[in-house]
């Protein structure tokens, strides 16, 4: 034999030894998965140090050659670490927000109007209801445009406790009055576990703000009602988080989650916070839930409003925020990014 040929011949039986090792660790691998359903059924970890050291004392006390001790160890520490990630897959808990457990997007009726549908819902008016004259005027004004939904904030999270702290139930009322007077769809923020039986009264979504987005206790206490909640994403929450803050809702049996991208905490001063556009198609593909963009709270300023409001639309949102006030100038809170009814036919023109 020539020593090309037994080079050739050698690396056939190298071969043959790759396919049965293959065969072996295949053959292992069924039996981890195997191992790890009974091992998920008793509580017991994926992860086994003291296994994993009793498999390789027996290893090598066989003897190691013409590998190193180390080399080996490292060999089997590989296959340990693969035999892991398998069962840290399986582990895995699949969110019932995910596109995973639901592949169709999830369509939101609130009084017929639907959210999620492919048609952009606006939800627009004041920061915050300040008396009915006020809302009555942007209720005019939004069913005339053949609106269904009013916003205004009454149990108003400050940053401040000397600021303007909103006019509570009164305030919840006035807007539900004028809701139905123009058959507007009502949406207003509860701050409080103690607040959602009262507010459930007045309000047709709740609004759930980025200050309590991991306010646990009340996503719990929201999801046992099946009342819709525009769900806002906190100001440092990243989107897993955020994900699995929308979960908690899920979880205690409220689907009717509507996702909101209202901007980030960055180091940038030219904007309110900066709007993550990037979360609105990311939410939408690892959700089934609708994602609308709120333009007044991610930027805070009026002269871009009408661009983001078209960047937004075009990677997908399912609807806008806006603050609108008929005479911002005066308004008790958010006086200067609330958009005057001139202002408001503007950026309408170009959203609609
Ligand atoms: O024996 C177990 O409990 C296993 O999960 C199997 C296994 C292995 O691959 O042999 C995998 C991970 C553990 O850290 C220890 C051992």
């Amino acid at each position: 034999m020539t020593q090309n040929n037994t080079i050739e011949s050698l690396r056939d039986k190298i071969a043959e030894l790759n396919d049965e090792l293959l065969k072996l660790l295949k053959e292992r691998g069924h039996l981890v998965e195997e191992l790890d359903e009974l091992k998920r059924k008793s509580g017991r970890p994926a992860y086994d140090p003291v296994r994993e050291s009793e498999m390789l004392e027996r290893l090598l006390k066989q003897g190691s050659a013409p590998y190193q001790p180390t080399q080996l160890q490292r060999i089997f520490k590989s296959i340990f670490d693969a035999s892991k990630e398998i069962q840290d897959e399986k582990r895995k808990k699949v969110l019932l927000v995910s596109r995973k457990t639901k592949a169709e997007d999830t369509h939101i009726d609130v009084n017929g109007t639907v959210i999620g549908d492919g048609t952009p819902v606006m939800m627009f008016g004041p920061c915050a209801v300040e008396s009915y004259e006020q809302v009555d005027q942007v209720g005019k004004l939004l069913s005339e445009k053949g609106e269904k939904f009013i916003r205004g904030g009454a149990l108003k999270p400050r940053t401040s406790p000397y600021d303007f702290q909103g006019l509570g139930e009164e305030g919840l009322k006035i807007l539900q009055d004028v809701g139905k007077k123009y058959n507007l769809n009502t949406i207003s923020e509860i701050v409080d576990t103690r607040q959602v039986e009262m507010a459930a009264e007045y309000l047709d979504v709740f609004q759930v703000g980025a200050r309590n987005s991991q306010n646990f206790e009340l996503l719990k206490e929201i999801g046992k009602t099946n009342k819709p909640v525009l769900f806002k994403r906190g100001m440092s929450t990243n989107i897993s988080e955020y994900i699995h803050a929308a979960e908690y809702i899920a979880a205690n049996g409220n689907n009717n989650i509507i996702l909101c991208e209202r901007g980030i905490r960055t180091f940038e001063k030219e904007t309110r916070n900066t709007l993550d556009i990037s979360a609105v198609p990311i939410l939408k593909r690892q959700t089934h839930l609708p994602v609308i963009v709120d333009i007044t709270h991610s930027t805070g300023r009026k002269d871009i409003m009408g661009d983001i409001a078209k960047a937004a639309l075009a990677v997908g949102a399912d609807g806008l925020m806006c603050e609108v006030h008929p005479n911002p100038s005066i308004a008790l809170s958010d006086a200067a990014q609330q958009l005057d009814f001139n202002e408001f036919e503007a950026l309408y023109k170009i959203i609609r």
